[in-house]
């Protein structure tokens, strides 16, 4: 490993931003010259470069097909094109950015006999001759290269670096993404050594004769290069960086018509295998050239699971789409440029791969605790500490000021509950002994039964003289009828506290009153009937509403007692702010209650 300095992490960062840019997977055709096989055959070629990115379809036997004539792409080869071209021109600027810390892949897709091995041979050759000589303009840097080679036959994974043939399995793993379980990892010497295990891939790789090709390839063929790079000048600092990445060169097993290729056993099973894992190839290139969220079927494959960051991931990507040009073969030609349309379609987002040392990722993360810590010790500004206190206090000055509210309420409740249950028990008590007693009212109530001889009944006694019901236990006499204002003798009544401690003869006491209406009566009504209509009425008590002051109306008040129910109601009638008489109180007690008739 080695390390990297300030101003290389800032290059570094640069160039994550940049690179962590979107891009759309670069689409190449390739289209072979007819072989000399296919020349003696006499076939002929519809197909035509007519510029660096276009193909064209001549075949004026076939003007009336649905299918495209034309093709465009990023770069169009046509069979005069050299190798070379193919990588300079299209290949090279993707491949060669894994010495910039940037995964990419370079694949060859077309049908048997099409020119992938031949191009990804020349493809893979350039490139690493191209890594070496970077390596070599930039001593500045020191430079790891491990060359790794493995290939799927028959949907299994066997190591071309190995001679011992056994599978081996895939792996997720966390960071690096799916690998394969203890495939050889050869670190590169020199430009000799790759040669070395080209060879010795192209020797372990299984080939077999098809009618269409001599030396098919019968498995996918992934060749892997990775390049870890660091600064010279900070090798073995505490900071150390490196910039890892991988470069694949895949060459794909070629797609073949059974009808064709004529297979039976080894080879059919074969060409089975090869084109059920290129159709999910094909699926996925598809789903993803239609930008759908949905699953993505990478997993239906070991080529598409090895291949996923190349596919839609963190890698840069190009795909060289070889043809063949012959007549019979227009078919695959088309799937495999249908194919090449899909591809062009689809991005991936590569990035700078950086690869900490143990060290500076410790140190790294120490600065990073360090800084969280001092954000926690630091004291907050004294402006918001200033904000903080004085919304604090205006909360406690409200929650108090509801205190004292919600107390006084409470308070106010107690008493009206208290007034209430007196009021009852007053009238419970009157009834009880009105029964006992059997005694009429009627005539008693005649001297005072209008409203005229209550009112002057009250004027010339100051408070009026109460008109007793019962001389012994009648508790009825505790409490007044009040009326609420005015002359009118339709206007409702209210039921007043007589023990109000402020309680007078002057009006002032305020009233309690019951509901809308306590007792509507005239002055020919009988008290008894007063008092049945008072003891229905407290039947339907709904709400007391407790006023402190009643403008222009003299309320008359009496606190009463009868030795058993101190403090009990005096039910008055009071007219045009006047005692209106009707004072009904207990004759035992009568020298106890408050105001003017105590005296
Ligand atoms: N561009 C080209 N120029 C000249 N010859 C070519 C070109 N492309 C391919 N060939 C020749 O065509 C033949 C088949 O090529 P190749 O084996 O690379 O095809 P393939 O697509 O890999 O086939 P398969 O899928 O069966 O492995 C080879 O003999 C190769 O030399």
């Amino acid at each position: 490993m080695g390390s990297i300095g300030k101003e290389e992490l800032l290059k570094i960062e640069r160039m994550q931003m940049a690179s962590a840019l979107e891009e759309k997977i670069l689409v190449l055709v390739r289209l072979r010259p007819l072989s000399d096989k296919e020349i003696v055959a006499n076939e002929v070629t519809d197909w035509e470069c007519i510029n660096d990115t276009t193909i064209l379809y001549r075949n004026t036997l076939r003007e009336g097909s649905t299918f495209p004539s034309a093709y465009t792409f990023d770069r169009v080869f046509r069979g005069d094109n050299a190798t070379r071209e193919v990588y300079e021109e299209g290949a090279k600027e993707v491949a060669l950015s894994v010495v910039s810390g940037i995964n990419s892949s370079i694949f060859a897709y077309g049908q048997t006999s099409s020119g992938k091995t031949y191009t990804m041979m020349g493809i893979t050759e350039y490139t690493v001759a191209d890594i070496f000589d970077y390596i070599h303009r930039h001593e500045e840097r020191a430079f790891v290269l491990k060359f790794s080679a493995i290939e799927i036959y028959n949907e299994s994974i066997r190591d071309l670096l190995s001679m011992d043939s056994s599978p081996l399995r895939l792996l997720d793993d966390p960071e690096k993404g799916t690998v394969v379980e203890k495939a050889i990892e050869e670190t590169l010497k020199d430009w000799d050594h790759l040669k070395e295990l080209l060879s010795v891939c192209e020797a372990q790789r299984r080939i077999g004769e098809t009618t269409s090709n001599e030396k098919s390839s019968r498995s996918h063929q992934i060749l892997r290069l990775t390049i870890e790079s660091s600064a010279r000048e900070f090798l073995g600092r505490e900071n150390s960086t490196t910039l890892s990445a991988t470069v694949n060169f895949v060459d794909l097993a070629g797609s073949e018509r059974a009808s064709q290729a004529l297979a039976t056993g080894a080879r059919l099973k074969e060409g089975c295998h090869i084109n059920r894992s290129l159709l999910t190839l094909g699926t996925v290139i598809r789903k993803l050239s239609n930008r759908r969220q949905g699953h993505i079927n990478y997993r239906d494959s070991k080529l598409t699971r090895l291949l996923q960051p190349a596919l839609g991931g963190n890698a840069r990507t190009a795909i060289i789409c070889t043809l063949s040009p012959a007549r019979s073969h227009v078919e695959q030609t088309r799937n495999t440029l249908l194919f090449a349309c899909c591809a062009k379609e689809v991005t991936t987002k590569a990035q700078v791969n950086v690869v900490m040392s143990d060290k500076a990722l410790v140190k790294h993360l120490q600065k990073e605790v360090a800084r969280l810590e001092s954000e926690l010790r630091s004291p907050v500004p004294a402006s918001s500490t200033c904000d903080f206190t004085s919304l604090l206090r205006q909360k406690d000055l409200q929650i108090q000021k509801m205190e004292k509210e919600i107390r006084e309420l409470n308070k106010q409740r107690d008493l009206a509950q208290s007034r209430v249950e007196d009021l009852l028990r007053v009238i419970g008590n009157y009834q009880k002994s009105r029964k006992e007693n059997g005694i009429s009212h009627r005539h008693d109530m005649q001297a005072g039964n209008s409203w005229e001889d209550e009112s002057s009944v009250s004027k010339s006694s100051g408070m009026g003289e109460s008109h007793y019901l019962n001389g012994g236990a009648g508790k009825f006499g505790a409490a007044r009828y009040v009326r609420d204002s005015g002359s009118n003798d339709e206007e409702p009544y209210c039921l007043y506290d007589t023990t109000n401690r402020h309680g007078l003869s002057n009006g002032t006491s305020p009233p309690m009153s019951i509901g809308k209406k306590l007792v509507r009566h005239n002055s020919s009504q009988s008290l008894e009937d007063a008092a049945e209509e008072v003891d229905d009425y407290c039947k339907e008590v709904q709400c007391i509403e407790k006023e402190e002051t009643r403008n222009g109306s003299n309320f008359g008040y009496h606190s009463v007692s009868n030795g058993e129910n101190e403090g009990t109601l005096a039910l008055m009638a009071f007219r045009d702010g006047a005692t209106a008489g009707a004072g009904i109180s207990t004759p035992v007690n009568r020298d106890r209650e408050g105001g003017p008739r105590a005296k």
